[in-house]
């Protein structure tokens, strides 16, 4: 499936996006918009730009050429909006060694303005029940993620942009997710993600996929 160009209905946009890093064009004049119910899949090979892509997408680096749209708007131009509506998810994921599961989570949802919530709740959804006091240096890789993973089962933000939410998870645990980010597009909110996994649940009539190639120049 082909992505389609920004229409009055996108909740993000791309409009000619250019990357150059160390003098190689990762992506030239890229344009594709993301839509309520989305769940968009970049793929590509190592390198091909897609951590960029997305970095570039949360506001977090600047393209060489071209901008991003938040609904009708530039980001740049209603940053505090888009912040607001955006969960972003890197590789590094903002989880500290030094603090436990539970100061994590709960470090995470304030940052983003929670003040609701019940962190025992939220991490048991990600199965780190009994774990809440261990300290997230001493988690297994897994759960070491699932910390991070555990703010989107608390998140009313429409856009998530997520970075390998899949490494180091077991095959339950990607079907949980791949649930929630069903039900999360159901809502009408949307997911774009990197992986270079196969989701199972999430089917190919409901997955659109942007793919980049590795460009040598
Ligand atoms: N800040 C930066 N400065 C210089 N080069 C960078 C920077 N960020 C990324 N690159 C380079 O851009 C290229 C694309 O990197 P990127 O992380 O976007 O790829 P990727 O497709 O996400 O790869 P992977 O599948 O390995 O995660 C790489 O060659 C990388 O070295």
């Amino acid at each position: 499936m082909t992505l389609p160009t920004k229409t009055a209905h996108s909740l993000v946009s791309a409009e000619k996006l250019t990357c150059i890093r160390e003098e190689r064009i990762l992506f030239d004049e890229l344009s594709f918009s993301v839509n309520e119910g989305d769940i968009i899949q970049i793929e590509g090979p190592n390198g091909a730009g897609k951590t960029s892509l997305l970095r570039i997408l949360a506001g977090l680096s600047r393209p060489y050429a071209g901008s991003v749209f938040y609904r009708d708007e530039e980001i740049g131009r209603c940053r505090d909006e888009f912040n607001e509506d955006l969960l972003y998810l890197g590789h590094l994921a903002g989880v500290k060694s030094e603090l436990t599961a539970e100061e994590n989570l709960n470090f995470n949802l304030r940052l983003s303005g929670y003040d609701d919530f019940d962190t025992g709740e939220v991490l048991a959804k990600v199965n780190l029940k009994g774990f809440e006091e261990a300290l997230a240096g001493h988690l297994s890789a897994g759960q070491h993620r699932r910390t991070a993973l555990a703010r989107l089962w608390h998140s009313n933000c429409k856009v998530w942009i997520l970075d390998e939410p899949f490494t180091a998870i077991d095959k339950r645990g990607v079907a949980e997710l791949e649930q929630l980010f069903l039900k999360h597009a159901d809502n009408g909110g949307c997911v774009i993600l990197t992986t270079h996994q196969d989701m199972g649940l999430i089917k190919d009539e409901r997955l659109r996929k942007l793919k980049l190639e590795y460009r040598f120049v």
